[in-house]
């Protein structure tokens, strides 16, 4: 394996050298290994990322199993949750703050955060590595009197700024990406040419809404016992029962934290242009602010809805919706040119 030498003298593979290279060398003599064929799909990063999913999930379940106040506390099918009056804290209770104001217009919160991203995170990050090293920039200013120092900042400064507007492939790549993964989230949870794919579901596995409060909405439905989407059930004060009902949390929140975390640590692990391994540092402020409070908030939040909310199997069918949506985007470009040429891959 080729490798360059970094200026801390730590030993790095080449811009070639990995992950493709172990698989060429391997293909002459002996077909590519389960592992030589993932590190080429995905940087093991992301792979830890993607990972970090199902692990919540475990984790929040394995937790509710251990925690004396969740086993104390009864378990509502119907509800998904337990009976507000007996939750075994806050975050159990479905009217928690970060649910209504997070979870709820969590589309919102990510598109807020990939908007920020593309123009000040992934804009800069392109600036400074088309800028000198910084080695050698120190090493310049150590010469320069007090005035061309200041005018070397407010240089960079401005390029870093015409960075954020300048509508580059990459940019217009990662927004395609947002319009596919938007979709995904569209038909899966709000519209799929009528009722959501997970309200298709509920209806296809035996689920129906059945009025239980409201005399006059009872009488008002007459004989047809069921309305179409989970939504206008709950409004006309009905309960959504009996079928298969995919957790819609455990699926927007996988889906929208994966696919953030992938645009940015894409970025930040398979650009291997020249200068590139400095950007970690120089990304914008704000692009990563906002990036680390939307992902780590959405990492409690399906911590929660493991520990307190849905049955394993509904759990389960949330991150497999929410996975295959991350397959189609983020995966298949990296097996087919046709379709790498059209949605790219982060940092490529
Ligand atoms: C690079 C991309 C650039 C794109 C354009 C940039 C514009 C930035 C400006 C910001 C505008 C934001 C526009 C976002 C559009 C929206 O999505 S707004 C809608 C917000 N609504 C939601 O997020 C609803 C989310 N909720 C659900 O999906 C469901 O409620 C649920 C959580 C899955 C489950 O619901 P239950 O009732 O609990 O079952
Ligand atoms: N982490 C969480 N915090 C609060 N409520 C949650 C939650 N996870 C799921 N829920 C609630 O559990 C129910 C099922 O969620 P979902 O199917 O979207 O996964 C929803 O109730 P409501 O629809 O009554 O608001 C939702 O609000």
């Amino acid at each position: 394996m080729s490798a360059s030498r970094r200026p801390n003298g730590v030993s790095k593979p080449s811009p070639r050298a990995s992950p493709n290279t172990s698989t060429k060398t391997r293909s002459t003599k002996q077909p590519p290994t389960i592992s030589d064929t993932l590190t080429t799909l995905l940087h093991p990063a992301e792979g830890l990322l993607l990972l970090t999913y199902p692990s919540l999930l475990l984790l929040g379940s394995i937790f509710s199993l251990l925690d004396p106040s969740a086993r104390a506390a009864p378990y509502s099918a119907s509800l998904q949750s337990h009976p507000p009056d007996m939750a075994p804290n806050y975050f159990a209770l479905k009217k928690n703050v970060f649910n209504i104001w997070f979870v709820k217009v969590g589309w919102f919160w990510f598109t807020v955060a990939w908007a920020v991203w593309v123009l000040m995170g992934m804009g800069m990050m392109r600036a400074r590595s088309r800028a000198p090293p910084r080695e050698k920039t120190k090493a310049r200013i150590v010469e320069l009197d007090d005035d061309e120092e200041v005018e070397q900042e407010a240089e960079e400064e401005k390029e870093e700024k015409d960075a954020t507007l300048v509508l580059t492939p990459q940019k217009l790549q990662s927004a395609l990406r947002w319009v596919v993964v938007t979709f995904w989230w569209t038909v899966v949870t709000q519209w799929c040419f009528g009722p959501a794919l997970i309200d298709r579901g509920f209806r296809l596995t035996g689920g129906q809404c059945e009025l239980m409060q409201s005399d006059t909405a009872r009488q008002e439905m007459g004989d047809v016992r069921e309305f179409v989407t989970a939504t206008a059930c709950k409004i006309a004060g009905g309960k959504w029962k009996g079928g298969h009902d995919i957790s819609g949390h455990v699926f927007i929140l996988v889906l929208g934290s994966a696919s953030l975390g992938l645009e940015v640590l894409g970025a930040m692990v398979n650009d291997r242009r020249a200068g590139a391994e400095e950007k970690q540092a120089q990304l914008g402020r704000w692009g990563w602010g906002i990036v680390v409070g939307v992902v780590g908030m959405s990492w409690w939040m399906l911590l929660m809805t493991a520990a307190y909310f849905h049955t394993w199997f509904e759990k389960f069918t949330g991150l497999s919706t929410a996975f295959v949506g991350i397959a189609v985007v983020y995966i298949l470009p990296r097996i087919l040119p046709g379709v790498r040429d059209i949605l790219g891959v982060p940092g490529r």
